[in-house]
C-alpha cells in the first residue's frame, strides 16, 4: 500500500495538495478507494462558486492524519486509497457535464475503485448515482442537507443542484424503499414540496429532529431504513449550520454542527456503503476555511467507512 507522504519528513504544508496527500491514481497499479473531485457548478440556483470546491478541500486536508480513533481505523494502510483527480467538465453545458461525470465515473468504478467525490454543486449527485446504479443496482440513499433537493426544474431546467434526487427517482435507481433526508429545514416553495418529497419515496430526519432525537436515535433510524442494501451518502456541506460552514451558495440558518454530522456518519460504520460525494463547497464565501475543513474532516470519515470495508 503506498500511503500519504509524511508529514514528520516533508512538511505538510510543503508540495502541491493532493486529498490528505495520497498519491495519484497513476502512482499506484490500482486503487480500492478514489477520492475524485468535480469542479462544476453551473447547476445552482444562487450564489456561484462551488466550481473551487475540490481545490480548497484538497489544501483543508492536508492536517488529515492517519489513524481514525473514532472509528479505530487506519483506512490509508487497510486498503489503497488515492487522489483520482478531477474530472474535466464543460462549465457552459449542463447536460455534457452531466455525461462526462457518469462516464468518468464509471470508468473509475469499472477499475475497482470505490469513490468519494469532493464537489463541484449537488448536480453531480445524479450521474454518479448513475454510475453506481449501473454496478450495484438501485441504491439506499442517506442524503444530508439543509434542502429535498426533489424540486422538478429550476427555468425549465431538469439538471441542476436542486433536482438531482427527482431526477435519480425517475430513472428507477435509487431503492425507494430505502431513502433517507438528514438534516432538513428552511422555507420551501409550498407544502407541496413535502408530499411530492413523500410520494417518491423519502423519510424525513429534520435538523430539529437531530437535536431534539440526539444522535444515537437517529443513527439507529437509519440503520433500520438501510439494512443490508448497497448505500449511497450525500453530504451537501449546507446540512451544516452557517456557523459551521459558511462557504456554501445556498446557506440556511438553524443546522447541524459539524459534530453531529461526524457522529452520525460513524454510526454508520458497517452498513453497505459502495459511494459517497461531498457537494457544495464554495470557498469565496467561507472564512478561515471553516467550511473546506469540516468537508475534508466529511471526506476522511467516508472514506474510512469504505476503507474499513462496507462492501
Ligand atoms: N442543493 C442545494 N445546495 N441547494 C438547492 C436549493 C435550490 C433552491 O434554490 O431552491
Ligand atoms: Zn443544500
Ligand atoms: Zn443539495
Amino acid at each position: 500500500m503506498i500511503g500519504p507522504v509524511d508529514s514528520s519528513v516533508v512538511p505538510r504544508f510543503a508540495g502541491p495538495a493532493t486529498f490528505a496527500r495520497l498519491p495519484r491514481l497513476d502512482q499506484v497499479p490500482s486503487a480500492d478507494v478514489a477520492v475524485v473531485g468535480v469542479p462544476f457548478d453551473s447547476g445552482v440556483s444562487y450564489r456561484p462558486g462551488a466550481r473551487f470546491g475540490p481545490a480548497a478541500i484538497r489544501e483543508a486536508s492536508r492536517l488529515l492524519r492517519p489513524y481514525h480513533p473514532g472509528l479505530d481505523a487506519s483506512p490509508f494502510e487497510a486498503v489503497q486509497v488515492v487522489d483520482a483527480g478531477d474530472i474535466v467538465c464543460n462549465p457552459y453545458d449542463i447536460g455534457a457535464a452531466v455525461g462526462s461525470v457518469q462516464e468518468h465515473a464509471t470508468d473509475l468504478l469499472d477499475a475497482g475503485s470505490r469513490l468519494v467525490t469532493i464537489g463541484g454543486d449537488h448536480t453531480i449527485a445524479l450521474p454518479l448515482l448513475r454510475a453506481v446504479a449501473a454496478k450495484h443496482g438501485p441504491v439506499a440513499l442517506v442524503h444530508f442537507d439543509a434542502h429535498l433537493d426533489t424540486w422538478d426544474t429550476y427555468f425549465g431546467e431538469p439538471y441542476t443542484h436542486g433536482t438531482p434526487f427527482r431526477r435519480a427517482v425517475e430513472e428507477g435507481i435509487l431503492d425507494t424503499s430505502a431513502l433517507s433526508h438528514v438534516g432538513t429545514r428552511g422555507p420551501l416553495y409550498g407544502r407541496a414540496d413535502l408530499a411530492e418529497d413523500k410520494r417518491l419515496g423519502f423519510g424525513i430526519v429534520t435538523s430539529a429532529d437531530v437535536m431534539r432525537r440526539g444522535v444515537d436515535e437517529v443513527v439507529a433510524a437509519l440503520r433500520d431504513r438501510i439494512g443490508n442494501r448497497p448505500l449511497y451518502i450525500s453530504v451537501d456541506i449546507d446540512v451544516l449550520d452557517p456557523a459551521h460552514a459558511p462557504g456554501t451558495g445556498t446557506p440556511e440558518a438553524g443546522g447541524m454542527t459539524s459534530r453531529e454530522l461526524l457522529e452520525i456518519l460513524r454510526g454508520l460504520a458497517g452498513t453497505r456503503l459502495v459511494s459517497a460525494d461531498v457537494v457544495e463547497v464554495a470557498p469565496a464565501y467561507d472564512h478561515a476555511d471553516i467550511t473546506s475543513v469540516a468537508a475534508a474532516h466529511v471526506a476522511y470519515d467516508l472514506v474510512t467507512l469504505l476503507a474499513m470495508g462496507a462492501e
